[in-house]
C-alpha cells in the first residue's frame, strides 16, 4: 500500500479518535450543565476545512456564530475543541474574578518541557519566569536605564528616514529595524552591528511565521513525530540555528559581566544577565544555554513584532487623518517647542511624554481599532469551571474575542471610526483608561488578568516616544494617487495588507 495512504488513515483515525475522546471527556464532566452551544463539525472534515483556516476567517465566522449562539461559543476545530468568549462581562468574570482557574496553557510542541513564559502551565515555572521579567526588565527603574538605547534607536530611524523624504516609503521595514536594535540590546546588552540585526531579524520572523504549522506538532506530539516528519525537522532545525546564532552573544555577555568593573557606568542589566542568574527551585541549578536561547527567542518575538505592527496602523491613521495628524503635532509643540534645526539629536523626551493625553489617546486608539492580536493566547482551565451556566472542561482551550469586543457598538459609540477623543475625559479628574481592564473591561488588546502582557507599560512607552518623534520631526502626507488602505492580512500578528507608504517631509 502507499506509503501517503498510510499515512492519511492513521491521521483521519487519530483525529477522529481525539475528537471522540474529547466529546466523551467532556460529557462525562462532573457537572450535569452543557458546553457552551456551537455548531456541529464533522471530525475528519472539519480537521481539513479548519486547517486552511487564519484568525481573520475565524473571527468572521465567529461573528456570525455569536449572533445565532449568543456570546460563548464552542467550535470543534477537527483536532480540537475550543470555547470562545466574546463579551466584556464574561471576559472580566473568567480573567479578573476567577483569574486563578482561567490562566492554564495547554502544552505547545516544545524540546524544553514548556519553559517559556507564555507556554509554561499557571505554576511555579511560569511564575518565576513572569516574575523575574516583570520585576527585572519591565520594573519602571530598568525600564528608564534604557532611555538612552531609545534615544540612539530613534537617532537611527530618523536617520534612514531623512535619506528617504522624496520618496514614497515603505516605513513598516524601518519600524521593525529599529524595534529590533532596541530589544536585541535589552536582551543580550549589546548594540549589534546592521548585518547581525539583520540576520536576527530575519530568524525571528522565519520562527514566527512558522509557529501556526508547527502548532500541529503539539497535538499529537509522539504520532506527531511520525506522521510530520518533515516539520519536526524544520523545527529542530530552527531551534539548532537559534542556538547557534544566540549562543556567541550569552557567551560573550558573560564575559563583558566578567569585565565589568572597567566600565561600571556604562553598564545596564540585560534580559541575559537577569536569566544568567536565575535557578530552578526544584532542580536546585541554573537555566542552561539552551533555556536561555528560549526565552530570548521569545523575548524578542514578543516585544518587536506586536509594536512595530501596532506602530505602523498608528502612522498610518495620521497620515488618513490629517486633522488628527495636525492635533498631535500641536499638543507635542506645546510641551516642547516647535523644531529649531535638522539635527535627528534633538527629541521629544521620555519626560515630556507624561504631559500629552492627547498622544496617549491616540495610542489608545490605535490599539482598540487595530490591536495586533485578534484572540489572546489561548487558555485553559485549572479544573472544571461553570461560566455563565456552561461548563468549562479541562480539557478545552477558551479564547477571548478582544479585537470583536473593541468594535461592540454597545460600548463604543462609532467603533470602526478612529476617534482618539473617546479617550478623552475632559475636565474630570477621572483616572486615565486603565488599560489593564482590573477596573471593569471595555477592550484588552494586551489580554487581562495573570496571563496579561507583562510588556504593556513597555509598549506603551515604545508606541508614544515612537509616535511622538515621528510626528515631531516630520509631516507625514499619503501620496498621491495612492490612498492609505486599512485592509488586514495576517501574518503572526495582524498586519496591513497593503503596507503603509507615506511622503515624509521634515519639519525643518
Ligand atoms: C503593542 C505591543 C504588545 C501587545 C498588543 C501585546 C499583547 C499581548 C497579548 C494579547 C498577550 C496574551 C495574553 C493572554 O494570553 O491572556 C501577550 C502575552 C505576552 N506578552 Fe505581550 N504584547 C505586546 C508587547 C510585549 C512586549 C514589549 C513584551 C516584552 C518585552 C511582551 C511580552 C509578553 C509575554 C512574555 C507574554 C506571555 C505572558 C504569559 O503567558 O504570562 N509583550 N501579549
Amino acid at each position: 500500500m502507499e506509503t501517503w495512504f498510510i499515512i492519511v488513515v492513521t491521521l483521519c483515525i487519530s483525529f477522529f479518535l481525539k475528537s471522540l475522546f474529547d466529546t466523551i471527556i467532556s460529557s462525562n464532566s462532573k457537572s450535569k450543565k452543557k458546553l457552551p452551544p456551537g455548531p456541529y463539525t464533522w471530525p475528519v472534515i472539519g480537521t481539513l476545512l479548519w486547517a486552511r483556516r487564519n484568525a481573520i476567517d475565524l473571527e468572521r465566522i465567529l461573528v456570525d456564530l455569536k449572533a445565532k449562539y449568543g456570546p460563548m461559543i464552542t467550535l470543534n476545530m477537527g483536532t480540537h475543541s475550543s470555547i470562545f468568549v466574546a463579551s466584556h462581562s464574561l471576559a472580566y468574570q473568567a480573567l479578573i474574578k476567577q483569574g486563578s482557574v482561567f490562566s492554564d496553557r495547554q502544552s505547545v510542541p516544545s524540546n524544553n518541557n514548556n519553559r517559556s513564559i507564555n507556554g509554561a502551565p499557571y505554576g511555579p515555572t511560569w511564575r518565576l519566569l513572569r516574575r523575574n521579567l516583570f520585576s527585572e526588565m519591565l520594573h519602571p527603574s530598568r525600564i528608564k536605564s534604557y532611555s538612552k538605547a531609545r534615544a540612539w534607536v530613534l537617532d537611527i530611524l530618523l536617520n534612514q528616514l531623512r535619506g528617504k523624504q522624496d520618496e514614497s516609503v515603505k516605513l513598516v521595514d524601518h519600524f521593525q529595524y529599529a524595534m529590533f536594535c532596541l530589544l536585541v540590546l535589552m536582551c543580550f546588552g549589546n548594540k549589534l552591528d546592521e548585518p547581525q540585526i539583520k540576520k536576527i531579524e530575519n530568524m525571528q520572523v522565519k520562527f514566527l511565521l512558522g509557529s501556526r504549522r508547527f502548532a500541529v506538532l503539539g497535538i499529537f506530539p509522539r504520532l506527531g513525530k511520525l506522521i510530520f516528519r518533515k516539520l519536526w525537522k524544520e523545527f529542530n532545525e530552527q531551534q539548532q540555528e537559534q542556538q547557534k546564532t544566540y549562543q556567541p552573544l550569552i557567551e560573550a555577555r558573560i564575559k563583558a559581566k566578567e569585565q565589568k568593573s572597567e566600565h561600571e557606568d556604562e553598564f545596564v542589566t540585560c534580559y541575559v544577565d537577569t536569566l544568567l542568574n536565575l535557578e530552578w527551585p526544584d532542580e536546585k541549578r541554573k537555566l542552561n544555554h539552551e533555556e536561555i536561547v528560549t526565552l530570548c527567542v521569545e523575548f524578542l518575538a514578543a516585544g518587536t513584532d506586536t509594536t512595530y505592527t501596532t506602530l505602523q496602523w498608528i502612522m498610518a491613521n495620521l497620515v488618513k487623518n490629517p486633522t488628527i495628524q495636525e492635533n498631535l503635532y500641536q499638543e507635542i509643540a506645546s510641551v516642547v517647542g516647535e523644531k529649531k534645526s535638522e539635527s535627528t539629536e534633538e527629541e521629544v523626551k521620555e519626560e515630556d511624554l507624561q504631559k500629552m493625553p492627547y498622544l496617549k489617546a491616540v495610542i489608545l486608539e490605535g490599539l482598540r481599532r487595530h490591536p495586533p492580536g485578534h484572540f489572546v493566547i489561548p487558555h485553559t482551565v485549572t479544573e472544571e469551571v461553570e461560566l455563565n451556566g456552561y461548563v468549562i472542561p479541562r480539557n478545552l482551550t477558551i479564547n477571548f474575542m478582544l479585537a470583536d469586543m473593541a468594535l461592540d457598538p454597545n460600548v463604543w459609540e462609532d467603533p470602526l471610526e478612529f476617534k482618539p477623543q473617546r479617550f478623552l475625559v475632559e475636565g474630570s479628574d477621572e483616572e486615565a483608561f486603565d488599560i489593564t481592564g482590573s477596573r471593569e473591561i471595555k477592550m484588552m488588546p494586551f489580554g487581562a488578568g495573570r496571563r496579561i502582557c507583562p510588556g504593556y507599560a513597555l509598549a506603551m512607552l515604545h508606541l508614544e516616544y515612537f509616535v511622538a518623534n515621528l510626528i515631531w520631526h516630520f509631516q507625514w502626507n499619503p501620496v498621491e494617487g495612492d490612498d492609505v488602505d486599512l485592509s488586514e492580512k495576517q501574518e503572526f500578528t495582524i498586519v496591513m495588507k497593503n503596507p503603509l507608504r507615506a511622503r515624509i517631509c521634515p519639519r525643518v
